[in-house]
């Protein structure tokens, strides 16, 4: 198998300007399932990176607690159920710790058959999937979650190998996989493999991988006509994520002169990034 460096120029095609004709339901309603009261700032960093990246529509579901903080940051995002165009399910979830509610709320999404984005606490939830999905494990969730499936890998063995090892989870588990790391791989079952190399070592603060979630469910609901017609698309929309995630952490600490970032101020730099994309 070959993997590619994503480019910028491979990003353009996924960042879609909104049109004369859209309204904010045809740009895309991102779900959003993440937070607990152990992490409510999880929930909050996805939802704002969504909106900074461009969703039509934010709904957010999960506890009163979560739902307050995330309204605090972010008073634009919906907290009714509704039809949505994408889910982002897991940040900040504890999968030893879900309530009924919850796990009433996460086998509805899945069983949607809506894409979905897979992050942190949801990840033991690959399987019931009904539609094209993407998981987002660092390396040890990744080994964490093939050990529970009998394929027995340890975080060491992950690390060692990673393109064999999310090769393998795609193939597998029947998802599109991005591994986390200094260098992201992105690969999906039928075997289109990218890489992205971040371009600072900043994105290793909490909370970054939270972000990189909401990049990645706005790129799903905003991309959801493309995604109907072909699942391959998700691995692509994935990779534009993860370059957008590295380069609004460079842009971000490039403004602190090299510093120090924290996870929201990669958020604050999306829509710099994503319109000097549009300006290409
Ligand atoms: N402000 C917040 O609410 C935050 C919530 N977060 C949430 O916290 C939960 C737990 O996150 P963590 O995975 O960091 O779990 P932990 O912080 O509980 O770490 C679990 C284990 O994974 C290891 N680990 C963490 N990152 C790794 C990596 N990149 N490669 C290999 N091993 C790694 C750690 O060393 C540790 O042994 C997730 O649901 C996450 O979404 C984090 O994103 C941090 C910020
Ligand atoms: N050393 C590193 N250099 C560059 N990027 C990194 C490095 N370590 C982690 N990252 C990136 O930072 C993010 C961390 O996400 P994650 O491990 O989920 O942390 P958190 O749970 O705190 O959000 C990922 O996008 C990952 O690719």
């Amino acid at each position: 198998m070959s993997w590619r460096e994503w480019t910028a120029a491979d990003c353009i095609e996924w960042i879609a300007p909104p049109t004369t004709d859209d309204d904010k339901y045809s740009r895309g309603v991102l779900g959003v399932i993440t937070g607990s009261p152990d992490y409510p700032g999880a929930a909050v960093l996805g939802v704002e990176a969504a909106w900074r990246a461009g969703a039509g529509m934010v709904r957010y579901s999960g506890p009163r607690p979560v739902r307050t903080a995330v309204l605090a940051q972010r008073p634009e995002t919906v907290t009714v159920s509704g039809r949505v165009q994408g889910w982002l399910v897991g940040s900040g979830i504890d999968p030893r710790r879900r309530s009924f509610v919850l796990q009433g709320d996460l086998q509805r999404a899945l069983a949607s058959r809506v894409p979905v984005v897979l992050d942190a606490g949801g990840l033991d939830l690959v399987g019931t999937h009904t539609a094209p999905t993407v998981i987002t494990p660092h390396a040890r969730e990744l080994a964490n979650l093939l050990t529970a499936r009998e394929l027995d890998a340890s975080v060491v063995d992950v690390r060692a190998d990673p393109a064999a090892w999310a090769e393998r989870a795609a193939r597998e588990l029947g998802v599109a996989v991005l591994l986390k790391g200094a260098v992201t791989r992105i690969v999906d079952p039928d075997r289109d493999a990218y890489v992205v190399t971040a371009p600072t070592h900043r994105l290793a603060t909490a909370g970054s991988g939270d972000i990189l979630g909401g990049i990645l469910g706005a790129l799903v609901a905003t991309n959801h006509d493309a995604l109907a017609v072909d699942a391959e698309v998700l691995a692509k929309l994935a990779a534009t994520a993860a370059w957008v995630h590295g380069e609004a952490a460079r842009r971000a600490s490039g403004v602190v002169g090299g510093g120090p970032i924290v996870a929201l101020d990669i958020a604050a730099a999306l829509p710099g990034v994503i319109g000097s994309l549009l300006t290409r």
